[in-house]
């Protein structure tokens, strides 16, 4: 087994006076590719956004890269796609100023050397984005925007690919670049950490994954495979070759 890259122990935490993450634990180990799974509500964000410091815990320990993560600082490491945003925000930019953006952590004082502008050129290429570099963000589809805000983690070449629904309002071409995107950051060893909805085409990719309800574990194990692409655990299926009437299977993960 190879070392944990992030590492959760009976984390909880509070939004509002809400309760939203209860007892979680998580650990996710070098090369590995992890799904994290459930219904709306289900505290997959907050889970996400506990491990890269946004949201506070009010117990539990969280690690990255064996280090506790208010001491971690190496945060060149680690590329985050957060859920479904703009990358305009309001700022005019283009998007080669937005995907160098996620570039800055790896250069020094913030001077983009030749290295670093061929670094956020292929991240634009890896998400076939490379034609529109010079246009304004305000001027791209919300796909286009997505895609732009993956590229912006991937600049900095991270470890530690850490996604929220990136497939979120991509449509099913962008969704196979994308896939293909994730499948060479695995191939060069980078860890994954994705919140999905559905496995869709990123399911050949997953090693595992995580089943949150009401902000707690529900399954860690294998990810859920044959009830088809449009499927998660627990959603009710009927198969196309079950009798009329039949009851649709319910594996009770996402209920
Ligand atoms: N800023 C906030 N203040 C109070 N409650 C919040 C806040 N953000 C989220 N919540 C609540 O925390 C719970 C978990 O939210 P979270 O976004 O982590 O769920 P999720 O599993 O990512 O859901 P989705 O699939 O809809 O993105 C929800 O009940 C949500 O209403």
């Amino acid at each position: 087994m190879t070392e944990p890259v992030i590492s959760l122990r009976g984390v909880r935490a509070e939004l509002g006076s809400r309760p939203v993450l209860r007892g979680i634990d998580l650990t996710v180990r070098r090369g590995e590719v992890v799904a994290l799974l459930g219904a709306n509500g289900s505290g997959k964000s907050t889970a996400v956004r506990s491990v890269i410091g946004q949201v506070p815990v009010s117990a539990g320990e969280i690690e990255l890269f064996g280090a506790p993560r208010h001491r971690f600082r190496d945060w060149a490491r680690v590329g985050y796609v957060p859920q479904r945003t703009t990358a305009a925000g309001g700022v005019p930019a283009t998007v080669t100023e937005v995907v160098s953006s996620g570039r800055l952590a790896r250069t020094r004082f913030g001077l983009f050397r030749k290295a670093d502008r061929e670094a956020v050129r292929h991240a634009l290429d890896l998400v076939g984005m490379a034609d529109r570099a010079k246009d304004s963000v305000d001027a791209l589809s919300g796909g286009q925007h997505q895609r732009v805000l993956i590229a912006r983690a991937l600049a900095a070449a991270p470890e530690l690919l850490i996604m929220d629904e990136p497939m979120a309002g991509v449509d099913l071409a962008s969704q196979e670049i994308l896939a293909e995107t994730l499948r060479s950051q695995v191939a060069r060893g980078a860890t994954v950490l994705l919140v999905l909805h559905e496995l869709g085409p990123l399911e050949p990719l997953i090693d595992r994954a995580v089943v949150l309800r009401d902000g707690c574990v529900l399954h860690d194990g294998p990810p859920p495979k044959a009830v088809g692409q449009h499927a998660l655990p627990g959603h009710d299926h009927v198969h196309p070759h079950a009798p009329a009437g039949a009851e649709p299977i319910r594996t009770g993960l996402l209920s």
